[in-house]
């Protein structure tokens, strides 16, 4: 406890050191209502690498007001103060006790109390603070930049970060304008299929649960438990409901069970059902072999009425259904199992009305097929393990994070990530967060995207500065709907975007799975908060309340709007956004097409002095034709090497 009473002091004297440079700084600077926000952290006193980052944990806040002591802020005279030989001042009243006043608190947070900052803070980056692992001087002139388009006429800061190319603008407070779609376009139109394949994705990304145990246990099959009460599990999964493949009329009799009780589980009931016109074909064909001087129809006929003994339904009961079960095969065929499990009733739909399936439709899930996966395997793990129920094995192939790969268009095999990269950067790493982390080296705790409370009264509530809607993290209590599969919900699901090659030289880039309306939000911009990163790509933005300037750094750590690239005619824009006093960066479409590709207007400010030119191949392109630095004339076909992504 001693500790802690020791600790008090020092935290005091920190305040008392803090009031006399917000005497000197910031009151002097016409703060009108001045108020002290401190904000405390429990952190791991060791210093971070960059794979460990040191944890901390917000312990709480207070909101001092100080405008009842704004005389005794007012700046003192240089003549009071001393330059210490550490280079610290010394200033005359620094030992002097907080008055009553001074340390009224007119608001606090208690320690349970959470709010989103972008919690994560990291400490000592030695890969930060660096130009191409070089540590560089702060006073060095950035070149390298994506920014945000400055919001205020004057910025101070202390490490000013110069005006310089390959700055990114951001759209302020503009609802985005509507995007002319054009036809010629490579993207999904809305038959049926563009309809199946929208609800894979979108279940793919939602929160359907595929665990094995307890989908049977609504299937309620645990009835059909053996005797001896023994029961073994075949990946995860009891062996006596594993289908007996070895018979038609046992795989009938299953197939009736599983459909029958799989009103709770859609997916079984497709995989069941898909596999039982397998072993439909097979028995056809063993039986034209037996009998080959008979008619392949009326074979077909024999294992039909064959079947409807098992499933007690009449012929066309029967006919009607495999119909439809046909369609199941087909598509499995075309788009692997994970597009049959994740399909929902859009499946049902294509295999009943057929608009529009024809061969292409087939050869699209066969481009599709390895896309689905990376999607299954990476945001539901166990799967596969469904698969069990009719004895397939089908082994795990895309591990880890879902951006960790990049698909291919034409359905080639997927590629890692990092393999993409290596040729740039042979050390690539990159850390998917959905939050962004503080680096304590440039900011110490303090997150740099903190605004001045719009309620200091009631500090715990948060007013939208756009809707005026009260903002919270609790559903219940959240009025604020301006983005809201990012912000005011409990749980965010997983966006439904791709990382993918680009086919015209631009490296990687990012694709929509699903349409993005006008004005929805595709993702929060994450990465480090730093400052003066010079020769390297980074946003930068600022706190309008403390004019603080402040970087978000995606080399290594970042979301998926790293890959974002730019068009002339973009269909995506950078916007930001307060959530509960806290500047946020957020991706927001302008209409999005099924299958197209985010883009974003880098702007002049990017392009201006790079030794690239655009690719994004726009008939209304401004940056195709390049003049370099050196003077040289560069178009598209003559570019010198460009893709080096973010550096
Ligand atoms: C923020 S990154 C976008 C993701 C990047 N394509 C990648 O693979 O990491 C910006 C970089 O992508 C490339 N890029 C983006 N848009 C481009 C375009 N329209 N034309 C050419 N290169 C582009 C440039 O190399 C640029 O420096």
């Amino acid at each position: 406890m001693s500790e802690v009473v020791g600790l008090s002091e020092s935290i005091n004297q920190a305040i008392q050191e803090f009031f006399a440079r917000l005497s000197s700084e910031h009151v002097a600077n016409g703060i009108a209502k001045p108020v002290l926000r401190v904000e405390a952290f429990l952190q791991d006193g060791q210093d971070a690498t960059a794979e460990q980052p040191v944890i901390s944990h917000h312990l709480g806040s207070r909101i001092l007001d100080l405008s009842h002591v704004r005389s005794s802020l007012t700046p003192k005279p240089p003549s009071t103060q001393t330059v210490l030989t550490d280079g610290t001042h010394d200033v005359s009243d620094r030992q002097q006790p907080l008055t009553s006043e001074q340390s009224e608190v007119i608001s606090s947070s208690s320690p349970g109390h959470e709010r989103r900052y972008g919690s994560k803070h990291l400490r000592p980056l030695p890969s930060v603070r660096r130009d191409e692992d070089k540590v560089q001087p702060i006073s060095r002139k950035p070149t390298g930049g994506l920014r945000l388009a400055p919001a205020l006429k004057s910025l101070t800061q202390n490490d000013p970060v110069e005006d310089s190319q390959r700055q990114l603008a951001l759209d302020y407070h503009t609802f985005p304008k509507r995007r002319k779609i054009r036809p010629e376009t490579q993207c999904m139109q809305p038959s049926s299929l563009d309809k199946l394949v929208i609800g894979i994705w979108e279940q793919l990304h939602g929160s359907i649960n595929l665990d094995p145990h307890s989908i049977l246990d609504s299937y309620r099959l645990s009835l059909d438990q053996p005797k001896n009460g023994s029961i073994e599990f075949a990946n995860g999964i009891p062996s006596h409901l594993v289908a007996a493949n070895d018979t038609f009329s046992q795989m009938s009799v299953f197939c009736r069970k599983v459909t029958q009780a799989s009103r709770a589980c859609r997916s079984v009931e497709l995989i069941v059902q898909t596999r039982w016109m397998e072993h439909f074909d097979a028995r056809v064909e063993a039986l034209a072999c037996a009998t080959p001087e008979i008619s392949i129809n009326k074979h077909r006929k024999a294992a039909i009425m064959e079947a409807c003994q098992h499933f007690g339904w009449t012929e066309k009961e029967l006919r009607n259904k495999t119909a439809i079960w046909r369609g199941y095969q087909e598509v499995k065929e075309a788009g692997g199992w994970a597009a049959l499990v994740f399909s929902g009733m859009g499946l049902y739909r294509f295999c009943k009305y057929r608009v529009g399936f024809d061969k292409e439709a087939m050869q699209r899930l066969r481009n599709l097929r390895s896309r689905f996966e990376v999607a299954a395997d990476t945001l539901h793990p166990h799967w596969r393990h469904l698969l069990s129920i009719i004895g397939e094995r089908s082994d795990h192939i895309y591990e880890g994070h879902q951006h960790d790969w990049v698909v291919f268009e034409s359905g080639d095999d997927p590629i890692p990530l990092r393999a993409t990269y290596l040729q740039w950067d042979p050390q690539f790493t990159f850390e998917h967060i959905d939050e962004s982390i503080v680096d304590e080296t440039a900011w110490g705790c303090e997150d740099p995207r903190w605004l001045a409370p719009t309620n200091p009264g009631a500090p715990n509530k948060h007013i939208c500065r756009t809707c005026t809607g009260s903002q919270s993290d609790n559903p219940k209590d959240n009025d604020c709907h301006c983005f809201p599969n990012l912000f005011g919900s409990s749980k965010r699901n997983p966006v439904p975007v791709q990382v993918m090659r680009t086919h015209n030289g631009k490296n990687n880039g990012l694709v929509a799975l699903v349409p993005f309306e006008r004005g929805t939000s595709i993702g929060e911009f994450t990465g480090l908060l730093t400052h003066s990163l010079a020769n390297t790509d980074v946003m930068t933005a600022t706190s309008p309340s403390t004019n603080r300037i402040f970087q978000i750094y995606q080399k290594r750590y970042g979301n998926y709007t790293r890959f974002v690239n730019h068009s002339c005619n973009p269909n995506a824009q950078f916007q930001q956004f307060a959530w509960m006093d806290t500047v946020r960066v957020v991706l927001v479409s302008k209409g999005i097409a099924v299958g197209e590709e985010v883009t974003v207007d880098y702007t002049d400010r990017y392009w201006g002095g790079l030794d690239k030119v655009c690719l994004c191949g726009e008939p209304c392109c401004r940056y195709k034709t390049k003049r370099l630095r050196s003077g040289t004339e560069m178009n598209e076909h003559g570019a010198p090497q460009l893709l080096e992504g973010v550096h």
